[in-house]
């Protein structure tokens, strides 16, 4: 492929069912090939995406210390602020070119799982920055609730398969903003490549250029969204539970050209994770004599601790 797939989530929210079986092979062609897809018709409307930019370049306008305030030590960046240059790549020296915040989830009637999470940070300079984040976690999390609905279908399981690993899930929606960049960044990027650790990643914000994803040729090619479209990509947990079928595709965030180095770029994925007792173990209807099981047996929480070692944002 050369280019992203685009799709329409409504068509499989729809009662049509040549509708609904169309977005489920789109995506499920999409997803075991490039592993990205450009989707619409997802929950998310354009007062609430205005409004959550608008308080997202705010938070990031405060003075760094009022935001090193919000950066929370032992709880490896899993909520509130993650200061510029903290986070590299996998197996990457260099920090990416980036700071952060992470809104994790709103547990209900769950006292194990909300005494498992770190609690969510409240920004006090900005009081409508909580309420919009978290409306906008919603949204996206029902969105993706969808998009895994339909890849359930697709790989031959039970529809809601997902439903009840994602209820209360680890699940973490981070706007990042990328800086200007004032002098010569030499090996550090925005993003260095990498893949997703999560089931599924839905990101706003790709209406730029800078997100690139790598094809079966080893090409870059640009993943660039319509204004109304989110880049919906597969991490590397759902890679591993169908043994790969479904791909979990490097990308990167590239530094724009020098006339460009002054401006900003604002990006805002929701990682969706289960809850940390999922077991990621490989699906048998993913295994056959030409695709033996790749990977070991591990657990959504033993596997999301591995990782953020490796980014150096938890010590062993
Ligand atoms: O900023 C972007 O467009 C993508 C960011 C990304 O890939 C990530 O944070 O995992
Ligand atoms: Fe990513």
């Amino acid at each position: 492929m050369t280019s992203i797939p685009s799709v329409d989530l409504s068509d499989f929210i729809s009662d049509n069912p040549t509708k609904k079986q169309q977005f489920v092979d789109a995506i499920g062609k999409a997803y075991e090939d490039i592993g990205f897809v450009a989707l619409k018709g997802h929950f998310l409307d354009d007062t609430l995406v205005e409004n959550l930019y608008k308080e997202v370049k705010d938070f990031f306008s405060l003075p760094t210390e009022t935001k090193q305030n919000y950066e929370i030590p032992g709880i490896g960046g899993q909520r509130g602020y993650v200061s510029f240059g903290k986070e590299s790549a996998k197996g990457k020296k260099e920090g990416d070119l980036k700071e952060f915040w992470h809104f994790g989830q709103y547990v209900e009637n769950n006292p194990k799982l909300e005494a498992e999470y770190p609690k969510n940070v409240i920004v006090n300079e900005l009081p409508e920055f909580n309420a919009v984040g978290k409306e906008t976690y919603k949204m996206l999390e029902k969105t993706a609730k969808y998009v895994l609905r339909a890849l359930a279908i697709h790989l031959g399981i039970e529809e809601t398969y997902f439903d009840k690993f994602i209820h209360n899930g680890n699940s973490i929606l981070r706007p990042i903003h990328y800086p200007p960049i004032s002098e010569e960044p030499k090996e550090a990027v925005r993003a260095a490549a990498h893949g997703d650790i999560n089931l599924i990643t839905l990101l706003m914000g790709a209406q730029g250029r800078g997100l690139q994803v790598q094809n079966h040729k080893g090409e870059w090619i640009d993943a660039i969204a319509q204004p109304d479209e989110l880049m919906i990509n597969v991490g590397d947990m759902l890679s591993r539970h169908t043994n790969n079928k479904l791909k979990s595709t490097i990308h990167r965030v590239i530094n724009p050209p020098k006339e460009l180095w002054g401006t900003s770029r604002y990006s805002i994925p929701f990682f969706m994770h289960p809850i940390s007792d999922m077991k990621l173990d490989v699906l048998e209807g993913c295994i056959d004599e030409n695709t033996p099981k790749a990977f070991e047996d591990i657990t959504a929480g033993e596997f999301l601790n591995e990782r953020l070692i490796e980014l150096g944002l938890i010590k062993k």
